[in-house]
């Protein structure tokens, strides 16, 4: 029996499907490399080039392999572009999902694993922000996540299927190991912002508003390290196994780290002191944004190795430095262009 990963040459995508292989699940990957790498997979799992989207595909994937779990990755992940192009986001995030759905539901598929994100939330009246948090998305980018999580559920009502949703807070850092990271290119995450910076790839560092009433003026987040967040989609599997009801979990640790924090770390990692610039609020940013933890701590069998902000810091950096040296510091090239 195989889990079909869609979108596992991605950056989370990459680090699930290497976790699931370091436990003995047989996998599959389906991936159209628009922003994914063949390389980040292991040699020993089959990659299917294609879009997610296409049923005709997935369908004979689903009964070639056997699949019996799908982990959704596949989709278009960048708030300011989706503002740009929401209806490619609806295309390509709620579309193909629905097609990939349908095609599940014809091959037999009982579980299903959706990626979707702490953006489904807006801005919280509260924090911790818990999942029955009222979901107000400000971006396409958001509803298309949020549109998804309403058709599974639907769809998970009306046949036979269980589903977790996953909403992913900031995800940051590498494998420890060193086989994959973020390699995107022209990716916005300040931890890789920051650690460009810490290898020379960039000038500066500009944090995008220090006027907000947090203790330092700058935005808080919850960041989790990719590996964990690779584990919970394992442990995500596992309960659907053992029967779990459908559900949706927080992904985070529950702590919020500014970004001035975040910086100061990265420098300290690195021992760079890099420049940092004060720049202006980047519209559409939340202040803060932490999860309340309690129901994925309380229903996956699931325990955190990474929860410490220098070593999320430190696994970015290692990983960083092995891209640069790898590309001679030439700029990076999309593996589809
Ligand atoms: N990175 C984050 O901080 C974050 C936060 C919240 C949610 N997410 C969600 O997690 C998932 C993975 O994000 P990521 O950061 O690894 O991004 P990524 O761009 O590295 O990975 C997406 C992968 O999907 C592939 N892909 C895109 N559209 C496809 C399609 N139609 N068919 C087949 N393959 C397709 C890409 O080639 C890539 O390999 C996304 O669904 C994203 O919305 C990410
Ligand atoms: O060069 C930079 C980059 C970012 N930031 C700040 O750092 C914080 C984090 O920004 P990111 O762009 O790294 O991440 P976001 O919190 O904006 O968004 C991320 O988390 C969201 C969930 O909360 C969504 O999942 C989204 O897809 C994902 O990119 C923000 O306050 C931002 O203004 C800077 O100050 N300088």
């Amino acid at each position: 029996m195989t889990v079909l990963v869609t979108g596992g040459a991605g950056y989370i995508g990459s680090h699930t499907v290497h976790a699931l292989v370091d436990a003995g699940e047989n996998v599959v990957v389906i991936d159209n490399l628009s922003t994914g790498f063949s390389s980040s997979l292991p040699r020993s799992v089959p990659l299917f080039i294609g879009d997610a989207g296409d049923e005709n595909l997935i369908e004979s994937v689903i009964a070639q392999h056997r699949v019996e779990s799908i982990i959704h990755f596949a989709g278009s992940v960048v708030v300011p572009d989706s503002m740009r192009d929401p209806l490619g986001y609806y295309r390509n995030n709620t579309m193909a999902t629905r097609s990939l759905l349908n095609s599940a539901v014809k091959g037999g598929v009982s579980r299903f694993i959706f990626s979707s994100t702490a953006a489904v939330y807006g801005n919280p009246d509260q924090v911790p922000v818990p999942e029955h948090a009222p979901t107000r998305p400000m971006s396409p980018y958001g509803s298309s996540k949020l549109m998804t999580e309403i058709m599974l559920h639907d769809t998970a009502s009306a046949h036979d299927m269980k589903y977790v949703v996953l909403r992913y807070f900031n995800v940051a850092g590498a494998d420890p190991n060193g086989r994959c990271g973020l390699s995107t290119i022209g990716a916005t995450h300040l931890l890789k912002i920051a650690v460009e910076a810490a290898t020379g790839q960039r000038a500066k560092v500009e944090v995008y508003g220090t006027d907000y009433p947090t203790p330092d003026g700058s935005c808080i987040r919850d960041f989790i390290h990719v590996s964990d967040l690779a584990q919970a989609h394992h442990a995500a599997v596992s309960y659907l196994r053992g029967g779990g009801s459908p559900i949706t979990l927080n992904c985070g640790y529950g702590r919020g780290y500014s970004v001035l924090e975040t910086i100061e770390a990265v420098r300290r990692v690195s021992m760079r002191n890099f420049a940092v610039q004060y720049a202006s609020r980047r519209p559409g940013d939340i202040m803060t944004m932490v999860a309340d933890t309690s129901r994925i701590r309380s229903v996956l069998d699931w325990t955190p190795q990474y929860d410490n902000l220098e070593t999320i810091a430190g696994h970015a950096l290692t990983w960083e430095k092995k891209l640069f040296s790898e590309r001679g510091g030439l700029p990076q090239r999309a593996e589809s262009a």
